[in-house]
């Protein structure tokens, strides 16, 4: 009996966890926001600019926010490793795609990759965060500028938004984590992943 209580209290009043991929091509800065992400939301330091080496396989970072937890998986953007991103997406929740505003000659192979990403049915529904990053770098490209360019308007059926950041700033990366959790809440493909992990 207590611990048929005990179940239905842990089931009522846990934190419910999101997981969150951070896409993007290589150098766009997704382990760099990563990082920064753990040094604003967890009482660890994340790690220095200067020590992030290429992704080859997979980083996680677990942050606590707006009374949810969140999983990131911060997968490799090099064109050799973008085949084993859609191993992760049926279980995520949202997705954020990080681009290198500074760097307009990759747009076209960045949004080649998005655009590719987006057509998979196993991410039907989950919301995109873009992140406009390096926002710190003169010349930038404005989030209204990569908006347009990648096209993101045209998105149906896909809650969307496009946020300008700095992984070295942290300019941003408040907002959206806000965002993400607000979002992801209202999704029915929340309650589909939740559903599912609570039926195996
Ligand atoms: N100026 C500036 N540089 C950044 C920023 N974020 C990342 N960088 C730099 O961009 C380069 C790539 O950063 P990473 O975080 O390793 O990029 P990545 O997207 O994880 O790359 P892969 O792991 O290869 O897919 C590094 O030299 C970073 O220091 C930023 O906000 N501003
Ligand atoms: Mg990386």
């Amino acid at each position: 009996m207590f611990s048929l209580l005990y179940g239905l209290y842990e089931y009522i009043f846990r934190k419910d966890e999101f997981h969150v991929l951070i896409l993007g091509v290589d150098k766009a800065g997704k382990t760099n926001v990563l990082e920064r992400l753990k040094t604003i939301f967890t009482q660890s330091i994340g790690l220095d600019p200067g020590k992030i080496l290429p992704t080859v396989g997979l980083n996680v970072g677990r942050i606590e926010a707006h009374k949810h937890n969140l999983v990131f998986w911060d997968l490799g953007g090099q064109s050799g490793l973008r085949s084993i991103w859609d191993k992760y997406y049926s279980e995520a929740h949202a997705i954020v795609y990080v681009v290198d505003s500074a760097n307009r000659t990759r747009f076209d192979e960045s949004k080649a990759a998005l655009d590719r990403m987006l057509e998979n049915r196993e991410l039907g529904g989950a919301p995109l965060l873009i992140m406009a990053n390096k926002q710190d770098l003169e010349g930038a490209a404005t989030s209204q500028e990569v908006g347009e360019v990648f096209g993101i308007s045209r998105l149906e059926g896909r809650q969307f938004k496009v946020l300008p950041v700095s992984a070295y700033t942290g300019q941003g990366l408040k907002d959206g984590v806000e965002w993400l959790v607000e979002t992801v809440k209202r999704t029915h493909r929340a309650l589909r992943l939740r559903v599912r992990s609570n039926g195996s």
